[in-house]
């Protein structure tokens, strides 16, 4: 790509995100909180002003805040983040309310309110209550109100947790359907390493995968979690929606959000499968594993097709009808997700098996197939694809 392309492709990310009627913002706990574990409150109202005129100016703006546990430090006592889950939830409950208490002045100084969604993976993953948290969302931004959104950190268990708020902002990007995430940290841009160190360089756009082959994710500061590999993710999770992403921080949240040339940019894929298949790929986890042949992976994979029982050579889990399950080739690779149509007990007197036989065997409703192609969404396309 020569350099002029180049430019006018980085343009076109950075109009697109200047122009977006929703845009999710998400800030890390860093530049919200001081060394001490309080809010910084010139840093809000600063940061208030800003989505505040997004606001003013049409936007709808749905605001991912971290911080509950950093803020909840310095009441508590504490001089850093604690190590054990407990004393965690227990500065997260203490931080969460001084936090929105916060935003709830910052935002009136504007005439504007804000309400507080508290979300777990689990939300995220169960599909009724996906959809629960979407309704209050819409219903929040057609009141006018700003959406403050935060793990229910206090509930989160560390199994289920998603710990760092960078993919639950891309998860809440599909929800509302945004054009664009916002994601604020207390470095201007990713580097193609922790520029704490020295002679690292800072990246200005990410076309692909293959312009991160170099870069190296380093772990976090001082009260985040996650570092640049959980930003990188949600830009990857955003992205595949077609959704532009740019990475900066708080100082620079105007700049980024008039599509200025400050921070990363991410390029977003051209095509966005539908948000069902968006929750599948990437809110839910597989409660089970269907394993399968080469000639049922190609047909899933590359001919998307519906997965039927005579390419199974497996099954592990125990799931339910309606359960999402990864699809797993021979390497044991997950190469697909899939809302499957059968216990995982009924599954191995199926495999092999063609529908014809079932049908004849069993019954008229062992005709259907083990997973629909509507719902299977490919996870990893290297397997299978050939020349596409
Ligand atoms: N390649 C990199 N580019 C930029 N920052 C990096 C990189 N690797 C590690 N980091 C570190 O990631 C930190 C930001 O992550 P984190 O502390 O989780 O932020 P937040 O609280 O904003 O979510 C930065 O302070 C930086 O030191
Ligand atoms: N839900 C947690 C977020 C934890 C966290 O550190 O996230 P982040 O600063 O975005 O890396 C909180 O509010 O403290």
């Amino acid at each position: 790509m020569s350099m002029i392309a180049e430019d006018a492709a980085v343009r076109g990310v950075r109009e697109a995100i200047a122009g977006a009627r929703r845009v999710v913002v998400k800030a890390g706990s860093s530049s919200l909180t001081t060394p001490q574990g309080a809010i910084a409150a010139d840093r809000i109202d600063a940061l208030v002003d800003v989505l505040a005129a997004g606001k003013s100016a049409g936007r709808d703006i749905v605001f991912v805040s971290s911080g509950a546990i950093a803020a909840g430090l310095g009441p508590l006592g504490l001089t850093r983040r604690p190590p054990d889950l407990a004393t965690q939830q227990a500065a997260a409950s203490v931080g969460q309310g001084l936090l929105v208490a916060r935003y709830t002045s910052s935002f009136a100084r504007h005439g504007m309110r804000v309400g507080q969604v508290l979300l777990t993976a689990d939300d995220m993953m169960r599909r009724a209550h996906h959809r629960n948290a979407q309704r209050t969302l819409e219903q929040l931004l057609a009141l006018g109100i700003v959406p403050i959104v935060n793990e229910n950190d206090t509930v989160a268990t560390d199994e289920i947790r998603f710990g760092d708020n960078d993919r639950l902002a891309a998860l809440v990007t599909h929800l509302v359907r945004a054009d664009a995430l916002i994601l604020l940290s207390d470095v201007d841009a990713l580097y193609t390493g922790d520029p704490r160190r020295p002679g690292t360089r800072r990246i200005t756009e990410v076309r692909g995968p293959a312009d991160l082959t170099e870069v190296e994710l380093g772990g976090s500061g001082r009260v985040g979690t996650g570092g640049m590999v959980t930003k990188v993710e949600a830009a990857r999770i955003a992205g595949g929606a077609s959704v532009p992403v740019v990475l900066t921080n708080a100082a620079s949240a105007a700049a980024a959000m008039a599509g200025e040339p400050v921070g990363t940019y991410f390029h977003p894929e051209a095509r966005r499968p539908s948000t069902r298949l968006l929750w599948l790929a990437h809110a839910t986890t597989g409660q089970g594993r269907l394993l399968l042949d080469p000639g049922a992976v190609d047909a899933v994979v590359r001919r998307r097709k519906s997965l039927l029982p005579a390419g199974l050579t497996g099954v592990e889990g125990d799931f339910n009808a309606g359960d999402p399950v990864d699809v797993v080739d021979g390497n044991g690779r997950v190469v697909a997700r899939g809302l499957v149509n059968y216990d995982a007990g009924e599954i191995p007197s199926l495999m092999g098996r063609s529908t014809r036989w079932l049908a004849r065997e069993l019954g008229p409703e062992y005709e259907r197939e083990i997973i629909h192609r509507d719902d299977l969404v490919i996870l990893d396309r290297r397997q299978g694809e050939g020349a596409r």
